[in-house]
């Protein structure tokens, strides 16, 4: 592990640190899918009081519930000169979308940590908000992963670096976790659980859905699969959580992850909510991280 910030070791901790020895002779990095660089962007200067980093279009929301300065309208997006993400800033809170799946969001991550570490960001909190199919808990509901699991129920991701299958962790903060769900009581109108997440390669098969342009199973031996799945504790499904969780771990940044249930897959496959009640749940977990970061700021009134 190489400590690039500070000698004395209750200080590393606070920093967001990275772990490559090449970094440090780059004369100039640049962040190419964020369209920043180290030599373009005086990056302590723009991000340099980010506190907590979300993974979603959440800024203007949370703008307004920490009474913050500015019209939406002023919110640009910091990523202009590409089309692959988009990144918001408003006060400590930073945010940006991901894409789909392991591929995209790891992309995404790498340059944000290293954006974070440039930028000398410390005491730093990362919740990827977002979607999942709920495994036999109600649609609305929200799942706050302690460990995300890959598609054979193991607590592991499996990164192949070079022509090597690296095995790395994928817990995530339990304190950070169990912070989260006691913001929940603050917001009784949808349950809110801690369990395990799959994360998949895959939104039809992968998932075990039976509705995708090719299935290879029987409908008894997807309800096999997922009934077995919840019987180790995952409690619902989506694409990014496994690659986060050990990337995260490995850079020693705190992180969660905060996924609504679009539908209950032991009954169904398709997501045929209205668009309306969709975007209601999309919702939940963006209340919660504002009562979350209210409450860490200091700033939480309840109503
Ligand atoms: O709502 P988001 O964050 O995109 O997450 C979930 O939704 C997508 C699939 O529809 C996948 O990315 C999955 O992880
Ligand atoms: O079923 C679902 C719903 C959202 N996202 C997923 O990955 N799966």
């Amino acid at each position: 592990m190489i400590s690039i910030f500070c000698p004395f070791s209750w200080f590393l901790n606070r920093f967001v640190c990275v772990k490559n020895p090449h970094l440090n002779s780059m004369d100039e990095d640049i962040l190419y899918h964020l369209d920043l660089g180290t030599k373009t962007h005086n990056l302590p200067a723009m991000f340099g009081d980010v506190k907590f980093q979300q993974n979603e279009g959440f800024c203007a929301f949370i703008r307004k519930e920490l009474g913050l300065e500015g019209s939406e309208e002023d919110m640009q997006d910091i990523c202009t000169g590409t089309d692959r993400y988009c990144m918001y800033k408003t006060g400590p809170v930073l945010s940006i979308n991901h894409g789909m799946g392991i591929p995209s969001i790891s992309i995404m991550l790498h340059e944000l940590i290293k954006l974070l570490y440039y930028a000398k960001c410390y005491d730093v909190t990362i919740i990827r908000i977002g979607t999942s199919g709920g495994i036999g808990i109600e649609p609305g509901s929200i799942v706050i992963t302690d460990t995300a699991v890959d598609s054979f129920f193991k607590p592991q991701f499996e990164q192949i670096i070079l022509d090597t299958v690296v095995t790395q962790n994928t817990e995530l903060d339990k304190e950070l976790a169990e912070e989260l769900l006691k913001c929940s009581k603050e917001v009784p109108d949808f349950p809110t659980l801690i369990g395990h997440t799959m994360c998949t390669y895959d939104f039809y098969e992968g998932q075990g859905r039976l509705d995708g342009a090719l299935c290879s199973f029987s409908n008894e031996k997807k309800l096999d699969y997922l009934q077995r799945a919840y019987k180790t504790g995952i409690r619902n499904i989506e694409m990014e959580s496994s690659v986060f969780a050990a990337m995260c771990g490995l850079c020693g940044l705190k992180a969660a992850v905060v996924c609504v249930t679009l539908l209950n897959r032991l009954e169904c496959d398709q997501i045929n909510l209205p668009r309306e009640v969709l975007l209601e749940y999309q919702q939940h977990p963006q209340k919660l991280i504002s009562i979350f970061i209210k409450k860490r700021l200091g700033r939480y009134n309840p109503k």
